[in-house]
């Protein structure tokens, strides 16, 4: 493991602290491309099976930029990974991309993609991407329905099709049924008309000043 760590965060508060405050300025005009440079070397490395040659040149070039990226590290609550909420997946390279194209009572309608670098095997995306991508969209719906932050209790899925890879999906995710605190969510992940996935989750609103 690498011995680089983010700067210090400042004073716990509780939960995601959704008093944070969102700006899509953070990381400059150009974090967009930053993003999707990353997200790109991390599909040719999925595939890559490089000579030793180029192997060595990869490491000196990307241990060059990791000491200049140590000169900008900066806490959870400012880095623009998961705030910036104009890119795919708010900027958060480690999520799958997706782009809301609504989102309130009726739950978050996304549509989401998995890339190269989330194969799990014989071309499609690997299950546990599949997983991560209905927690964010979950934790999105039951976080909209309460106005506030919510923790997976639970998250359970059904894998019912194979999902593709380079492939624009649909996913939905809604608060079916709430009692008190607790938010029971349902989703389904469609390639067109076909059903690839679907969930049965439970999130938990955060009392005020829970982590
Ligand atoms: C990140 C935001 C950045 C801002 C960006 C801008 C805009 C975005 C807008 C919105 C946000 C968007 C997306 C959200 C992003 C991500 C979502 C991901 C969320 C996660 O990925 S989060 C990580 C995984 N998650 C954990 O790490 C949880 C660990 N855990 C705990 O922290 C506690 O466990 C907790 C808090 C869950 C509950 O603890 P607690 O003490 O508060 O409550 P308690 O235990 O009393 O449970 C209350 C009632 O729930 C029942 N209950 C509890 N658990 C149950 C279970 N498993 N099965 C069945 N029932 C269960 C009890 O039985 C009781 O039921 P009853 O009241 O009827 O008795």
């Amino acid at each position: 493991m690498s011995d680089s760590q983010p700067a210090a965060s400042t004073a716990h508060e509780g939960g995601f602290r959704p008093d944070l405050a969102i700006s899509t300025k953070r990381g400059g005009p150009h974090y967009a491309d930053f993003n999707e440079e990353v997200r790109t070397l991390m599909d040719k490395v999925r595939y890559a099976c490089p000579s030793d040659e180029l192997a060595l040149d990869a490491i000196a070039t990307l241990r060059d930029l990791n000491a200049k990226l140590d000169e900008y590290l900066v806490d959870e609550w400012t880095t623009p990974a998961g705030t910036r909420v104009d890119l795919p997946a708010r900027g958060n390279i480690t999520l799958p991309p997706y782009e809301i194209s609504a989102a309130g009572p009726d739950g978050v309608v996304a549509t989401v993609w998995f890339r190269p670098y989330h194969l799990g095997g014989n071309g499609v995306a690997h299950g546990g991407q599949v997983a991560v991508a209905f927690d964010d969209l979950g934790g999105m719906a039951s976080a909209v329905a309460v106005n506030g932050v919510c923790r997976t209790a639970f998250l359970k899925v059904n894998y019912r099709s194979l999902t593709p890879l380079n492939t624009p999906l649909q996913m939905r995710t809604r608060v079916d049924r709430r009692d008190g605190r607790k938010m029971f969510v349902a989703g389904t992940l469609h390639d067109g008309d076909r059903l690839c996935a679907d969930i049965e989750s439970l999130f938990i609103e955060l009392k005020p000043g829970q982590a």
